[in-house]
């Protein structure tokens, strides 16, 4: 009947009675593997994540007409990952001035399942003992074993619409560049090229949710409540009791204090970069300033632990984001897929040999990416920098391709995120270009690609033109995530042997992942990294959760710490 107003779905409260070895909060890149690895020890494992179901095997219901009589979400189908900036509503966090997923698989659900064997340097650069590449190689393994990675993602093996590929490899060839494999040698980043590398599996998104996650939840130890978003960690002085959740809008989850096992409980926050950070500052952990917004906020203002209890740690300082630089040019021979169309208005064909075998254009990511190239390029500084070059057929014409310059691993520039009143995350001070030799890389890096295209006939320059310098146009872009992000966000509770309640402190966690001052409060996600990596972060987020379940585990039953 018209005009009647649904009642809005009812939460139902959490009994008391029941506790948890570990409540991990969030299931992303890093909570997913964690609550497999926990409960796989035979530890009960409660997963909260605020967002409602992605994929389709967990009850994802977003889809397409022409998934109508399938089983599969928009999230399954990787021809559709960038539906997500068509139409972000339900899916995108909205506590988060930046793109996030806060749906089941948070950024794996939605992203476009690019997925790197980490370089080495990638953990050398900046990670502490016992985070090494050298350590991290029974985690890598067991992590590509699970999650191989293909770069034809096609089930009859082909690749689709390879124009652009060929076009811009041509250049890398007569420069002299190598083609591989690129996840057969992750150590192989410098002046060598490759096809786009997906976590996806038989022609669908695959990765952490189908692996990592069936596999906990066919144990009796694993819980998963979504829909159920985590306020705060209930703590009393360093030890953590539990968390209290709150059934996210419009949605029938759970609500009250979830505890963990007396004594021996612990929590686990992998909320992503900024919700980590910002459960941590809700808890009384963080910066004075930020945990003096949370105290003088309308809604957390009575439930705020008193004072002497704060925690006071560098979270949200060493907020990293690949710097992103925008570069476009356009050749005859370039082919443009609309993606956006295949959701509304697919090709027919295209929509049928793809549902009947998952094969064609929609088994590869949108929108139609690679080569993807790499280049090191030295600093005056002494310190290396690692360019990681990303096309795709898109741009201001049909015949354009799009290639995304990243600065990762060597970047030193750092910025800050911060809570507002509202409770809202927000980047303060932006990450890019910050240090003068980041800047002299990505221009020089630039430099080189222009030459290396040069050889390359037909080709034209859209983005920069023909008679700009390469620093001018770098310096035309603004250093502001508007125009830079990557969506690569990492760093904002550091993981480092420098405990940051001392002065010049600057790590929240220690190498077990642990926060500084908590005898049982962790994070494990993208915000313990100390540093950029290569390439796109998704595997090397869940190869951090690998080793850090495996430390965890390790650690005592009870280790106590004296109150802050
Ligand atoms: C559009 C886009 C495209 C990307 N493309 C790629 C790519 O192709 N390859 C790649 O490697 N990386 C890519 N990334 C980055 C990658 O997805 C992220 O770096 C990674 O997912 C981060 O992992 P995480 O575990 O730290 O957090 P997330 O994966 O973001 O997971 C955090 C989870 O916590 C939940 N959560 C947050 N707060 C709460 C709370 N209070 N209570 C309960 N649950 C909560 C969220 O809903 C979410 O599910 C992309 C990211 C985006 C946004």
């Amino acid at each position: 009947r018209a005009n009647v107003a649904l009642a809005p779905p009812v939460c139902s409260n959490v009994t008391t009675s029941q506790t948890w070895d570990y409540i991990i909060v969030g299931s992303g890149a890093g909570g997913i593997p964690l609550a497999d690895r926990l409960s796989e020890a035979g530890h009960t494992v409660l997963l909260l994540e605020k967002g409602p179901p992605s994929t389709g095997i967990w009850g994802g219901t977003l889809k397409p007409k022409w998934l109508e009589n399938s089983t599969l979400t928009r999230f399954d189908v990787p021809g559709l990952a960038n539906e997500i900036w068509h139409n972000p509503t339900g899916v995108v966090c909205t506590d988060v001035d930046q793109m996030a997923g806060c749906v089941l698989g948070g950024g794996v659900a939605v992203n476009s399942g690019l997925w790197w064997k980490p370089h080495p340097a990638d953990w050398d650069y900046s990670w502490p003992e016992g985070w090494k590449s050298s350590d991290l190689v029974d985690a890598t393994t067991r992590l590509f074993e699970r999650i191989p990675g293909t770069t034809h993602p096609s089930t009859d093996g082909k690749l689709y619409l390879q124009q652009g590929f060929e076009v811009l490899t041509s250049g890398l060839n007569a420069s002299g560049w190598e083609f591989l494999v690129p996840n057969d040698h992750p150590d192989r980043k410098n002046r060598t090229f490759g096809h786009s590398t997906h976590m996806f599996s038989n022609g669908e998104r695959s990765g952490p949710l189908a692996t990592y996650l069936v596999d906990a939840s066919e144990r009796k130890e694993f819980t998963l409540w979504m829909n159920t978003t985590a306020r705060r960690v209930i703590r009393e002085g360093g030890h953590a009791t539990g968390v209290e959740i709150e059934c996210s809008k419009n949605a029938a989850g759970h609500a009250g204090v979830v505890s963990v096992t007396p004594g021996t409980g612990r929590v686990i926050l992998s909320a992503g970069a900024f919700g980590s950070a910002k459960l941590l500052f809700r808890s009384g952990i963080g910066p004075k300033d930020q945990l003096n917004v949370v105290k003088n906020s309308t809604s957390d203002a009575e439930t705020m632990i008193s004072e002497e209890s704060w925690i006071e740690l560098p979270v949200g300082y060493n907020l990293i984001d690949h710097v992103g630089t925008d570069i476009e040019i356009a050749h005859p021979d370039v082919v443009f897929y609309d993606f956006y169309a295949a959701y509304s208005k697919p090709i027919l064909n295209d929509t049928e040999i793809y549902l009947r075998n998952r094969t064609g254009i929609l088994a590869q990511a949108a929108p139609n990416l690679g080569p993807i190239f790499w280049e090191i390029i030295p600093g005056e500084d002494g310190i290396d920098r690692h360019l990681h070059w990303q096309a795709r057929v898109e741009g201001s014409k049909n015949t354009s391709m799009t290639i995304t310059q990243y600065l990762g691993t060597g970047s030193t520039s750092r910025g800050r995120m911060v809570i507002t009143p509202q409770l809202n995350t927000r980047v303060s001070v932006p990450p890019y270009l910050r240090d003068a030799n980041d800047k002299a890389a990505v221009i020089e890096g630039l430099e080189r690609v222009r030459k290396y295209f040069a050889p390359i006939s037909n080709l034209t320059w859209v983005r920069p033109a023909s008679n700009q310098t390469s620093t001018q146009f770098v310096d035309s872009i603004p250093a502001t995530p508007a125009v830079r992000c990557s969506n690569h966000w990492v760093g904002t509770a550091k993981m480092g042997l420098d405990d940051g309640r001392v002065a010049n402190g600057t790590s929240v966690v220690d190498t077990n992942a642990k926060v500084y001052g908590m005898d049982n409060l962790f994070v494990v996600d993208a915000s313990i990294f100390p540093g950029m990596m290569t390439g796109n972060p998704s595997a090397m987020i869940v190869a951090a959760a690998e080793h850090a379940a495996k430390k965890i585990l390790a650690l005592p039953a009870v280790e106590t710490v004296a109150a802050n």
